[in-house]
């Protein structure tokens, strides 16, 4: 425009230090070859179009100040040529818009947004399916022969909502992918457009600049004398604006470099659209293939739940009809309930009256009860007087039917004989061997038990006898036979039981049997045991005990403290005539256990003297003597029985066969004291004036218990096998002998004379007795060493605490 007025106008420059004609179109062209070289066609044609203007403005140069000036003429072209590369530099901008501008990324935003938005309604269309699937009540589908497919299914649908769910995680990253890439394309435009805002403004202050060049230049020629002045401000001026120009070309430059670089950015984003257009087909091709897979699983589904539909109709059609006739029976029953109530009713109210009556009943019960109470009491009182009277008379009549039953025992024991001879046979044992030696030769009578038959060297002999137990006899049998003996024991009796026979013939078995099954000494004291606590309301007894052994005549005590000490009989001082043992020992028992606790001492007592106690044992009598001692608590009544249970040495007839020394002395004390006991039995038998006790420690023992009142019990022990009929018969025709003698109570014979040691062993039968009823067996055997369960075996040591002697 123009100068400010008092400005100073600097002085005209001459034409050579003008610095348009060298340096404006110079610095132009160099400056265009230098700052725009991607531009070439532009460049050219702004090269082209200021060449004539630079022509125009060396043919002008001569008037610089003048409308036609050449100077003037260079800036207008300038302008213009500023103008026409603005409109281009624009039309390339919007060129660029519109080839890979923000609308086609926008349209294509905006079709991927409607993608989505598209995908994302169907992805909730089928997530609404699958929670009305998964809402309806999934039937009871037990035993269901689709319930594997349905699960096969329901797994493959878990499957295939996961993929969905990954993709769909795919997705929304594509989506902020894509809304990044948007944003960034957005900032690009927004800086476009800040460019261009700027272009404008620079646009138009050049071309307010120009209008006031122009304007300048007018006033200029208008007023001449300072025209060369202001000309060269407008040199000045115009060098400045060509330095504005090239500032505006190189931020243009600037620009365009970065429009380059928006275009790459541009083509990547193109490229990444791309292939997420096709990530995004490949998502639509699954999800489609996943829908189809919905959709056939949801079809089976369908069909399921249409076929449980159906069966569920069906049991429910069964069950209401079942149900009906259910009903129908109740109804029936309802019916019948009502009948019964109808006829109930009147059992009901009779019931009911019945009820008031006893209940008015009950009321007056109390009174009712206290009179009869009273009425019973009285009766009571008048029962327990008549009771007492009558157990006071049973009472007398109890002692009386005692007082008889004593007398009938004894009467019954007096008929049967004081001394009874009873036989036992054993059975066949292993130690009997085997062969014609152990073959059985004793039989019996069916008919009789008193008789037993023996083959004898082929020849049947029978004996009659008391009682005869064959092999099957136990233990409980023969203690029977012999338990009435034991009770009178209690009643003040003296009893005596001997077992006689050859060694191994069963005298210790009989006697004192095995722990598992006793003999009789134990049962005899197990019975006393008991009698005696039932009578002990009135009775008061005393049971001791001693055991004694007599050796080559030789008394022994073998409870006592020195059981190798030999022992006297003596009669007691008390001119009573009783004979008694000095120094033998008594143990008071009271159980079984006492008595086993006694037998083991005096067994202990036997082994420290003897060391082969059971070859000495078989030489020896052993005598367990009980004595019951009882008061009559009432009277003051005292009785003494005395019990001898004997275990005699063996009867075989040592004696014969050469026997020298020991063995010998052996044989004669045992023959000896054997024929004495024959001798004292026959002599109380037959009721003789003198009865030889004294012959032999034995019978002098018991003497009292063999004497008087005293009752005596022979077991002949008896061994079947063929080797030992010899000793069998010899037995038995003692046996015979000492029962033989007995005639009855008021006719013994008294001319039986004495029975020698001789007798005993060589005795001959009086006569023949009848056949045998079988035919024995013959069977050798092996001697009768082994002696288990022997009576002597009761005494085993077990080192068991000593019993308190009386
Ligand atoms: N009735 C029976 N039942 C079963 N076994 C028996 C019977 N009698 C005896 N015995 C057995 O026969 C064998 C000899 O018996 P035991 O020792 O009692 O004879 P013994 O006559 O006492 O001999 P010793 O004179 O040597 O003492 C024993 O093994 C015994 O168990």
């Amino acid at each position: 425009g123009e100068p400010e007025p008092g400005m100073a106008r600097p002085a005209p420059a001459s034409p050579a230090a003008r610095p348009f004609p060298h340096t404006g179109p110079g610095r132009l062209r160099t400056g265009r070859g230098k700052d725009t070289p991607a531009g070439g066609d532009e460049d050219s044609s702004a090269r082209s179009a200021a060449r004539p203007a630079l022509a125009q403005c060396r043919a002008l140069s001569v008037d610089w100040a003048g409308p036609g000036s050449p100077h003037r003429l260079y800036l207008t072209v300038q302008v213009e040529n500023l103008k026409e590369k603005l409109i281009s530099q624009a039309q390339e901008v919007s060129r660029l818009r519109s080839e890979l501008g923000g609308t086609d990324l926008e349209k294509h935003r905006d079709l991927l947004m409607v993608e989505n938005e598209r995908l994302r309604q169907e992805m909730r269309r089928c997530e609404a399916e699958l929670q009305e699937l998964r809402a309806k009540p999934a039937a009871p589908c037990t035993g269901c022969e689709h319930s594997q497919e349905s699960a096969q299914l329901r797994d493959k649908l878990s499957q295939l909502q996961l993929e969905v769910a990954e993709n769909k995680g795919m997705l929304s990253e594509l989506n902020l992918e894509v809304q990044q890439k948007t944003d960034r394309l957005a900032e690009v435009e927004l800086r476009l457009k800040d460019c261009l805002a700027e272009k404008a403004q620079e646009e138009e202050r050049l071309s307010r600049r120009l209008r006031d060049s122009h304007e300048t230049i007018a006033s200029l020629r208008a007023q001449s004398p300072p025209v060369k002045y202001v000309i060269k401000t407008v040199e000045v001026e115009s060098s400045k604006t060509t330095q504005a120009l090239s500032e505006s070309q190189a931020h243009n430059q600037h620009l365009q470099e970065q429009v380059a670089m928006q275009r790459q950015v541009l083509k990547e984003m193109e490229q990444q659209l791309q292939s997420a257009h096709q990530l995004t087909a490949q998502l639509r091709a699954q999800i489609a293939m996943y829908e189809a897979e919905l959709e056939r699983a949801h079809g089976q589904m369908l069909e399921e739940m249409q076929s449980l539909e159906e069966d569920k109709n069906r049991a429910i059609e069964e069950a209401f009809a079942r149900a009906q006739v259910e009903m129908k029976a109740v109804h029936e029953n309802l019916a019948g309930v009502r009948t019964n109530l109808l006829t109930l009713q009147p059992a009901l109210r009779t019931l009911t009256n019945d009820y008031n009556g006893l209940k008015r009943q009950v009321r007056g019960f109390p009174l009712l009860l206290q009179e009869a109470l009273k009425s019973v009491k009285a009766e009571i009182g008048q029962a327990i007087e008549e009771v007492n009277g009558n157990n006071q008379e049973l009472l007398r009549k109890y002692r009386r039917e005692l007082q008889l039953r004593k007398k009938c025992h004894n009467e019954l024991v007096r008929l049967k004989g004081n001394i009874r001879v009873i036989a036992r046979v054993r059975p066949v044992t292993k130690e009997d061997g085997e062969g014609p030696e152990a073959t059985n030769a004793v039989t019996f009578d069916p008919d009789d038990d008193s008789i037993i038959h023996l083959l004898h060297r082929g020849k049947p002999v029978s004996f009659e006898l008391d009682k005869v137990f064959s092999p099957r006899a136990s233990q409980q049998d023969v203690f029977q036979e012999v338990q009435a003996l034991i009770t009178s024991c209690i009643d003040g009796f003296n009893v005596c039981i001997f077992a006689y026979g050859q060694t191994g013939a069963g005298k210790t078995y009989t006697m004192e049997g095995t722990p598992e099954n006793p003999g009789i000494n134990q049962r005899a004291l197990q019975l006393l045991f008991s009698e005696v606590q039932e009578k002990a309301s009135d009775w008061e007894y005393t049971i001791t005990v001693s055991a004694a052994e007599i050796y080559n005549e030789a008394l022994r005590d073998l409870l006592g403290q020195e059981p190798q000490e030999k022992l006297e009989i003596r009669l007691c001082p008390d001119g009573s005539g009783q004979l008694y043992v000095p120094g033998l020992t008594e143990f008071r028992v009271q159980s079984v256990d006492d008595i086993n606790k006694v037998f083991e001492f005096g067994h202990t007592n036997r082994t420290t003297e003897f060391t082969n106690l059971n070859e000495h044992s078989s030489r020896s009598h052993a005598l367990l003597i009980v004595t019951v001692r009882g008061v009559d608590c009432s009277t003051g009544l005292r009785t003494t029985g005395k019990l001898n249970l004997v275990d005699l040495a063996g009867s075989e007839r040592v004696g014969k066969s050469g026997a020298e020394g020991s063995r010998l002395r052996e044989a004669q004390h045992i023959n000896k004291s054997l024929s004495a006991l024959g001798d004292v039995i026959a002599a109380l038998r037959s009721r003789q004036g003198h009865v030889p006790f004294r012959n032999s420690k034995l019978t002098y023992l018991l003497q009292d218990s063999l004497s008087g009142d005293s009752k005596t019990l022979m077991v002949v022990q008896v061994s079947p096998v063929e080797k030992n009929t010899s000793e069998t018969l010899y037995s038995l025709k003692f046996a015979e002998r000492v029962r033989s003698v007995e005639l009855g109570p008021g006719s013994r014979r008294a001319e039986l004379g004495s029975w020698s040691s001789q007798e005993h062993l060589e005795w001959e039968p009086a006569c023949q007795t009848p056949q045998p009823a079988a035919r024995a067996h013959s069977a050798p055997g092996s001697g009768t060493t082994s002696r288990p369960g022997s009576i002597r075996r009761k005494l085993q040591p077990s080192g068991k605490s000593r019993p308190v002697p009386v």
